[in-house]
C-alpha cells in the first residue's frame, strides 16, 4: 500500500497513545488525532461504532478511524457493555465490583471495535477485538477500568502490566490487527 495519513477521532489520550505505540512498528500508516466531541450513542456495539464513524467522517471530510470500547459482564448478559463510561464515572471501580457481588460469575470481556471509512458517504468497515477475563477488586494504576480487569491466564490486571504486555493481548490490539490488515490491502 502507499503511505497513508489517517485521522483517528478520539478524545481519549490513552487510547491514542496505545494506538500510536502499536502502529509504531507498522510501515506506511501514520496517525493524526482530532478530538471531535462525539455523542455517547446507544444500541448494539456494532451499530454504535458504525454511527460514530459516520459522524466523525462528516466532521473530518476524509479517511477516518474511530473506535468504541465496551466492558461486558457475562452475569449481566453483556452489560454495562458500551455504557461502561457512564457506569465507571458514577460508580467507580468499587461500585462495578459491587454490581457483581450477588453473582458467582465474575467473568467479563473487553471489546474494542474500530470503524474505518474513506470519508462521508462511503462504506463503514468494522474491526472487532476481544479479551476474556474477570472483574476483580482494583489493583494497579492505569486509565479507565484497567485496575479491575484481569485477563484470563494472567496474575495481573491490565493496570499492573507493562504497556507492552497489555498491548500484546488487549481488546484494542486484537481489533487493530484487523484494521491494519485491511489498510495494508488497500
Ligand atoms: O472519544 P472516544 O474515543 O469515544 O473516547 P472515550 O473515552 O469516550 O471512550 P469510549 O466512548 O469508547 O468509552 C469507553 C470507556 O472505557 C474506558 N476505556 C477505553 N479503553 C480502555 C482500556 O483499554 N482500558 C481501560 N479502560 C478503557 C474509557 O476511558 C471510557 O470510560
Ligand atoms: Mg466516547
Amino acid at each position: 500500500m502507499v503511505s497513508k495519513t489517517l485521522t483517528f477521532v478520539t478524545g481519549n489520550k490513552n487510547k491514542l497513545a496505545e494506538v500510536k505505540a502499536m502502529l509504531g512498528k507498522v510501515e506506511g500508516i501514520e496517525i493524526e488525532n482530532h478530538d471531535v466531541d462525539l455523542p455517547e450513542l446507544q444500541g448494539e456495539p456494532e451499530d454504535i461504532c458504525r454511527e460514530k464513524t459516520r459522524l466523525a467522517a462528516e466532521s473530518i471530510k476524509g479517511p477516518t478511524i474511530v473506535e468504541d470500547t465496551s466492558l461486558c459482564f457475562n452475569a449481566l448478559h453483556g452489560l454495562p457493555g458500551p455504557y461502561i463510561k457512564d457506569f465507571l464515572k458514577k460508580l467507580g471501580h468499587e461500585g462495578l465490583n459491587t454490581i457483581l457481588a450477588g453473582f458467582e460469575d465474575k467473568s467479563a470481556y473487553s471489546q474494542t471495535i474500530f470503524g474505518y471509512t474513506d470519508g462521508p458517504g462511503h462504506e463503514v468497515h468494522l474491526f472487532p477485538g476481544r479479551c476474556q477475563g474477570r472483574i476483580v477488586p482494583p489493583r494497579g494504576n492505569y486509565f479507565g477500568w484497567d485496575p479491575i480487569f484481569q485477563p484470563d491466564g494472567k496474575e495481573q490486571t491490565f493496570a499492573e502490566m507493562s504497556h507492552e504486555e497489555k498491548n500484546t493481548i488487549s481488546h484494542r490490539s486484537r481489533a487493530l490487527a484487523g484494521l491494519i490488515q485491511f489498510l495494508q490491502q488497500m
